[in-house]
């Protein structure tokens, strides 16, 4: 027999009722929203989501199907999806299975025909709130926040050494860049901007020691995105300050909170989060506004920032929360968006040749 009808229950106290796209399950997890009109694929395979029940707040969801080169990681990560309106016949030439084929393959926990704006409302008044997904409209979601160790489901086991053929580098006289990436839930278009402009990658395991990475002789150090709070990160603080210390660093939206926390800033939780591909962030170096790509639901506290040593180098237009850091003196990065996009324009790749240019510096330097 095929169920049906499936209940959102919330920690709010409301329950909304849906379809199950394909098997029923009573899984748990934060409740966000993206609103993103387009790029579903690479939000439903984000590895930063792992823990959380995403509404996308675009109605129509499926319509251009799934293919074979925008998968962010190798399995979705995130615990439930939460669309409005299905399209199963996806019409695309580079799709090869649909919304609904690709819900069934990796058991994706999926309720449709929910009224999408309505639940977006709700998690925008409340904040943080929690899902669960029930036969019954009278249940209750029982966990109170995602994993403290929800990095450890995602990143990977063992490292991963991948040799670019691009030879795009500028670094050539010399030898290619060799960049390590440590993985805290990485998504693949990241490796793939640093393998274009000519880096070899190693991607390490979240927890690999700085003795390890130094074994490695990178030039330069990429701290990923992943989920949760970076806070239940804590304790890898003195090995990530030693990381700054030693090497070029680019940290990326988890990375980015987690280098502010090693060098003793403080992460807040925003009130709704930032999911979309068209966030206005203003690079205050330059004057110049980029629309973003953005999946983050912490934030780097201004206060906390020493900023006599760090410069606050780009700034949320809407909210004026800190959206990247840069170093005074060492060559330092970091950003709370994503310059990786996907879903989402490309105009902050721009950040990736800079960590680059830092990289080729120090190359120089070292073969002057
Ligand atoms: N995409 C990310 O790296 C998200 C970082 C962190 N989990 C947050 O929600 O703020």
């Amino acid at each position: 027999m095929v169920l049906e009808k499936g209940y959102l229950v919330l920690s709010t106290g409301d329950a909304l009722e849906g379809k199950w796209l394909g098997a029923s399950s009573s899984v748990e997890g934060e409740m966000v929203f993206n609103t993103a009109m387009t790029g579903y694929q690479e939000v439903m395979t984000d590895p930063s989501y792992a823990g959380q029940i995403v509404t996308m707040t675009y109605p129509l969801i499926g319509n251009y199907g799934i293919n074979d080169i925008d998968f962010e990681s190798g399995e979705p990560a995130l615990s439930g999806l939460i669309i409005s309106s299905p399209c199963y016949k996806p019409d695309h030439y580079q799709a090869n299975s649909s919304i609904r084929e690709i819900v069934d393959k990796f058991h994706i926990p999926t309720l449709y025909d929910i009224d999408t704006r309505a639940l977006t409302r709700i998690i925008r008044e409340n904040g943080e709130v929690y899902g669960k997904f029930s036969m019954s409209k009278e249940d209750k979601p029982k966990k109170a926040k995602v994993d403290a160790k929800i990095v450890d489901q995602v990143s990977v086991k063992k490292m991963i050494r991948l040799r670019t053929s691009s030879n795009q580098s500028h670094l050539t006289e010399f030898s290619k860049a060799h960049v390590v990436l440590v993985d805290f839930g990485y998504k693949h278009s990241i490796r793939h901007a640093l393998m274009e402009l000519g880096c070899d990658v190693t991607i390490v395991p979240y927890n690999t020691s700085v003795e390890v990475i130094k074994g490695l002789e990178p030039d330069g150090i990429v701290l990923s995105n992943g989920p949760g709070d970076p806070k239940d990160l804590d304790y890898l603080k003195h090995s990530i300050k030693k990381l700054t210390e030693l090497y070029p660093t680019l940290g990326i939206c988890l990375g980015h909170q987690l280098v502010a926390i090693a060098h003793g800033g403080e992460t807040t939780r925003l009130p709704y989060g930032h999911r979309g591909s068209n966030h206005p962030v203003k690079d205050l170096t330059t004057g110049k506004v980029w629309i973003t790509t953005q999946n983050h639901g912490y934030v780097v506290d201004m206060d906390s920032i020493d900023e006599q040593e760090w410069q606050i180098s780009h700034i949320n237009v809407n909210d004026r929360s800190v959206e990247g850091l840069m170093h005074r003196e060492k060559p330092i990065l970091t950003v709370q968006f994503h310059p990786e996009a996907h879903p989402g324009p490309i105009d902050t790749h721009l950040i990736f040749q800079d960590f680059f240019n830092r990289l080729v510096r120090k190359g120089e330097k070292q073969h002057a």
